[in-house]
């Protein structure tokens, strides 16, 4: 599978262009890394691409087609603040199986125990819940995943163990993976390519 985002602009208010002209392709089985300076529009571009927001110029295709708007979404997105991302109203079993019913095993791998499936999400600490967003995003059905400093809140050893993890499914299943991080030790060790958002985008915005 392919997932492009061809031409893809973002302007955030009156003719302030966040990024413009950004070409990214992103095939199954590969590990793209994406890094650049702060506020420079790394997370805004994601969630664009994740088909989270319209872009203001361009498009989004998968396999040479628009995203779906309903169903299922292939392409998944675990981004830096876990708790933006979960309904405080559900409780933690309700939001992983939004998806799907991770087994013990993956759980286990993901360091989740159990017993927090019972809580509520603000009875998890935020790197608890960030693993949570990841056993959710890990879906079978997930053929791309955007990782947007997805470990930034975990302890070295942790995030290496959770890294293990994601890779060793995602090569499993053969998934694409776009990886944002300021870490650039870990995207030269874990991606088949690493790009400069500067050397992709054309912006207006200082
Ligand atoms: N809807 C919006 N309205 C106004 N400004 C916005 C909007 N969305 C994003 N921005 C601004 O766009 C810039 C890029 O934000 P973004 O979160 O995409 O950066 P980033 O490269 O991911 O940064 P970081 O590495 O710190 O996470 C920031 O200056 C942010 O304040």
């Amino acid at each position: 599978m392919k997932l492009e985002a061809r031409g893809l602009g973002k302007c955030i208010n009156k003719n302030n262009w966040l990024f413009q002209h950004v070409d990214l392709t992103l095939h199954s089985g590969k590990i793209i890394g994406l890094q650049g300076p702060s506020g420079c529009g790394k997370s805004s571009l994601c969630r664009l691409i994740a088909g989270m927001e319209a872009p203001t110029q361009g498009s989004v295709l998968l396999d040479g087609r628009p995203l779906q708007k309903r169903g299922y979404q292939p392409i998944q997105f675990v981004f830096q603040h876990p708790e933006r991302a979960v309904n405080p109203r559900w409780r933690v079993r309700s939001i992983v199986s939004e998806g799907w019913m991770p087994d013990d095993e993956l759980l286990e791998s993901l360091h989740i125990d159990r017993s927090w499936l019972d809580r509520w999400p603000s009875e998890l600490s935020g790197g608890q819940l960030q693993r949570i967003c990841i056993a959710r995003a890990l879906c079978p059905q997930t053929k791309f995943l955007i990782a947007d400093e997805m470990t930034t809140m975990l302890d070295a050893i942790t995030q290496a163990s959770i890294w293990k993890t994601v890779l060793d499914i995602a090569s499993e299943r053969h998934m694409g993976l776009l990886v944002v991080s300021h870490d650039r030790h870990l995207l030269n060790r874990i991606c088949n390519q690493v790009i400069d958002f500067h050397s992709i985008s054309h912006t207006s915005v200082s």
